[in-house]
């Protein structure tokens, strides 16, 4: 199918739109982080860069670290980004932007993301590692794409069951990381969690500075929800878009967590930094064995 101009958007000079990149600036490992600040702070490692570009809050390196070539992105916060950034990715790859149409073999991206996070179990330690090895949305994302690749309906139903949830808000869904990248960094050291993506960092994590909450046992309500031992472990905001989206695209995601705060303890990391420096350099080590 010819993609048009309104549909397929290119800048003047040929690149995509939002990303402001070629097929060529990017490569099938791509490492995505929240922060813009801390693109830098990952290709600080790499032996060679060889790509530098920005357009609003996506800022791309591409580079090689002990001699594999990788990409690293920044998101900005939020499942809608991540619908754009997982789409121009998909079309960097898979779609020849010249004459407008899909290329014949797809080929598959690693998307590693590098995240922050809030533990909401009070075992989980504050600058602990986590994979989230399922991801829960509270946004709407997949839902506007057919198909269920990697989504969990038995889990979603137990959690709807035990949330009893409010029909004002979308529903939620349950969506897997991919099974060959969680063996990969499944291990020692590492919390394997269930992980909440939800459409804010206060309300709708259980945060209240001034405002008061519609439904005041929603966070214990998610806090005590458990699936065949598996509890929810930590809140973020892109993880399951990035879940969904990568199983529907025929990718293959998953996502770390710097815990950086215990919201069963209320308490914060000294030094969040120093943990998602931690976690940057022990995910570039992995990937390199990938
Ligand atoms: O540190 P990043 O990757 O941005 O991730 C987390 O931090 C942001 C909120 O402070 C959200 O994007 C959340 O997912
Ligand atoms: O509690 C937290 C910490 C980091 N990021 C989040 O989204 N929530």
């Amino acid at each position: 199918m010819h993609l048009g101009p309104s549909e397929l958007i290119l800048n003047k000079d040929g690149s995509i739109y939002h990303l402001n990149l070629f097929p060529e600036d990017i490569s099938d490992t791509v490492i995505l982080v929240g922060d813009p600040g801390r693109v830098e702070r990952v290709s600080r490692h790499f032996d060679t860069l060889e790509v530098n570009k920005r357009k609003r809050e996506f800022i791309t390196h591409t580079g090689r670290y002990k001699g594999k070539r990788m990409t690293v992105l920044s998101t900005g916060i939020g499942t809608d980004n991540i619908d754009i950034v997982l789409n121009e990715i998909d079309a960097l790859a898979n779609i020849d932007l010249k004459n407008r149409k899909e290329i014949k073999d797809n080929k598959i991206i690693n998307f590693i993301r590098i995240g922050t996070s809030g533990t909401i179990q009070d075992e989980i330690r504050v600058d602990s590692f986590l994979l989230s090895e399922f991801a829960l949305g509270f946004d709407s994302v997949v839902y506007y794409y057919s198909g269920m690749a990697g989504r969990q309906p038995e889990m979603e139903s137990a959690l709807l069951d035990h949330l009893n949830w409010d029909s004002n808000k979308s529903r939620p869904y349950v969506v897997k990381g991919d099974e060959t990248l969680l063996q990969h960094f499944r291990g020692e050291g590492v919390v394997q969690g269930f992980t909440g993506s939800n459409v804010g960092f206060y309300g709708p994590q259980g945060r209240f500075l001034r405002l008061q909450p519609s439904e005041a046992s929603l966070f214990d309500k998610l806090s005590s929800f458990s699936y065949r031992g598996k509890k929810l472990t930590n809140f973020e905001m892109e993880t399951s878009a990035l879940y969904g989206l990568s199983a529907l695209l025929g990718h293959r995601a998953i996502s770390l967590n710097a815990i950086i705060a215990n919201r069963a303890t209320i308490a914060f990391s000294e030094d969040p930094g120093r943990t998602v420096d931690r976690l940057i350099h022990w995910t570039l080590e992995k990937l390199v064995q990938l």
